[in-house]
């Protein structure tokens, strides 16, 4: 793993943005796609604002979340309105986005239906993670129900996940193709998530600190 540390938010989100749009950049020259995971959450936005502007071709990228809380557009808690929003805008409006979410009461009645979706555009040119305190990335959290099979060399593109920590179901990709990715970044601000990062390299098992299974090969960013 790789840490690099920033003076500021601003500075590591221009940074990460600037990074992403060279490797999308660099696979588009090369085979003339590119597939972009991101997260959602509190954090990323920023690097979605400065991504949405970058000169490159975005209608040969694919653009999708790493993981969904299993809620409608219409929830303010939808990684996939905040995707929208911020991400799919101005140039890179004219990406495509693999869907992680449908209109049904559970991830599993849609699980086919959205692993066919992705099958095609994998692997993951570009996979940005975040993390939450409490260790997990993507919607891989400790204490889920689907922790294992999450981790599985074998695992299924995406499960479907429900964990204590987590308000509402989940549906996530596993662990296996965040880490099959060309390139890794993780981002993460402030003292405590810095903490839990240090927290998850002293365990060091994905069971305990689902983050530490993707971190050999990643860049970590982290801004106080
Ligand atoms: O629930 C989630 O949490 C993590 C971390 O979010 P943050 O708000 O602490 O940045 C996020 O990476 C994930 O995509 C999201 O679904």
């Amino acid at each position: 793993m790789t840490l690099i540390e920033y003076h500021n938010k601003d500075e590591m989100m221009q940074a990460i943005a600037s990074q992403i749009k060279a490797e999308l950049a660099e696979a588009l020259s090369k085979t003339g796609s590119a597939t972009l995971a991101v997260p959602g959450g509190t954090t990323p936005g920023p690097i979605f604002d400065a991504l949405s502007v970058a000169d490159i071709d975005w209608g040969n990228v694919a653009v999708m979340l790493g993981d969904e809380r299993w809620v409608p557009e219409s929830s303010e808690r939808s990684n996939t309105a905040l995707l929208k929003a911020r991400l799919l805008q101005n140039k890179a409006a004219a990406a495509t986005l693999l869907p992680l979410y449908a209109e049904a009461p559970t991830p599993e009645d849609k699980l086919d239906e959205l692993s066919a979706g992705i099958e095609k555009h994998l692997p993951l040119t570009v996979c940005l993670m975040g993390m939450g305190a409490d260790m997990h990335t993507a919607s891989i959290f400790p204490e889920a129900d689907l922790l294992a099979e999450a981790f599985a060399p074998d695992a299924p593109e995406l499960l479907p996940m429900r964990a204590p920590g987590a308000p509402e179901p989940r549906i996530t990709l596993s662990a296996r193709v965040l880490k099959g990715a060309a390139n890794r970044h993780i981002v993460i601000a402030g003292d405590e998530k810095r903490a839990a990062l240090e927290r998850a390299q002293t365990l060091d098992d994905p069971m305990q600190a689902p983050v530490s299974a993707v971190l050999p090969g990643a860049t970590v960013h982290w801004a106080p």
